[in-house]
């Protein structure tokens, strides 16, 4: 069983469950997902994800962080439907994922804009496949245009679009089709942390605003413990849950400035760290053919 924690105190629930007063939204049900690996040796087989299992509630935000290559991109594209799990599934609401639906919306790293097309018509995009009306589509594109601060600047193309506009741009298309499910792909790593802490600040109004469930993956711990309201770690080769931290912050998270001078926040961060800290160790160790009970495994060394 896995543990949960909020910071310093171990629960005694399984993290798989999800608070009594809330509907899970998302269950992912021990996935697993295989690929095959080709370098000069030959094709190998790689694990990237082992019977993962979690269940996100109803209007939560849940972030995925951990060590890189531990399957949090996999996992996230298996839930948008992207990618097939080779065992195991994914139910949004109650659909088995087979597929991508519009039941779910992604935001991916970099916005990934059509050049030729005006901020507007980019957020249309998707509502043009949903074969939404034009007067209506425009309607909708306009309307997540301004939630997300874009109103002015709806008519630039993506080359008069700053970064952090762009992916604005790309939040307002995911949230246009309605989806129940905001998924995340590390959607501010490329940008400058002042720009990075409005567009938090924005998905904090647009949470409080549409109560969407939100999942998103990020390498920033700061970040994962300001918008979160569960940090999930995944550990690699294969990647699994190795823990998940409940948020011990209540209220509005608006004020980023305020909360970062909590002591929950600070100690939290620091929990998720030091079991982050301690898995890079392990993983440095096993490269090197050291067993971490201290045993030696005969690796090339
Ligand atoms: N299409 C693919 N074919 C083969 N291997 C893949 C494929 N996609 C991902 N992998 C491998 O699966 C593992 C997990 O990759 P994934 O991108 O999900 O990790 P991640 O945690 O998101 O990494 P990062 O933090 O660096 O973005 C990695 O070892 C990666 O090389």
């Amino acid at each position: 069983m896995q543990a949960s924690s909020t910071a310093g105190k171990t629960q005694a629930s399984p993290p798989t469950t999800p608070p009594a007063q809330s509907q899970p939204r998302v269950v992912i049900d021990s996935v697993s997902k295989d690929f095959t690996v080709s370098d000069r040796k030959g094709s190998q087989p790689l694990k990237a994800l082992d019977r993962v299992s979690l269940s996100i509630n109803d209007g939560e935000i849940v972030a995925l962080t951990g060590l890189s290559g531990c399957g949090k991109t996999t996992l996230l594209r298996i839930i948008m439907g992207l990618e097939r799990a080779t065992s195991g599934t994914v139910t949004v609401g109650d659909k088995v994922v087979t597929g991508c639906g519009f039941d779910r919306g992604l935001v991916f790293q970099h916005a990934e804009l059509f050049p030729w097309r005006t901020a507007l018509q980019n957020v249309e995009f998707g509502l043009e496949v949903k074969g939404v009306p034009k007067a209506e589509r425009r309607r909708i594109a306009r309307e997540k245009l301004e939630l997300v601060g874009l109103g002015a600047a709806m008519d630039r193309r993506p080359n008069q679009l700053s970064g952090g506009m762009k992916q604005r741009v790309g939040l307002a298309r995911a949230l246009s089709i309605e989806p129940q499910v905001l998924l995340m792909d590390e959607p501010f790593g490329a940008l400058d942390a002042q720009t990075r802490e409005g567009l938090q600040l924005e998905v904090l109004r647009v949470h409080r605003e549409t109560g969407k469930t939100i999942i998103f993956v990020t390498h920033d711990l700061d970040e994962a413990v300001l918008l979160a309201d569960r940090v999930v770690l995944m550990s690699p080769n294969p990647g699994r849950v190795d823990h998940i931290f409940d948020i011990p912050i209540s209220g509005p998270r608006e004020d980023l400035f305020a909360i970062r001078g909590l002591d929950e926040f600070a100690h939290t961060r620091y929990e998720i760290w030091r079991r982050l800290m301690a898995r890079v160790h392990e993983n440095s160790e096993a490269a090197h053919g050291i067993d971490p009970q201290g045993r030696d495994r005969g690796g090339d060394r």
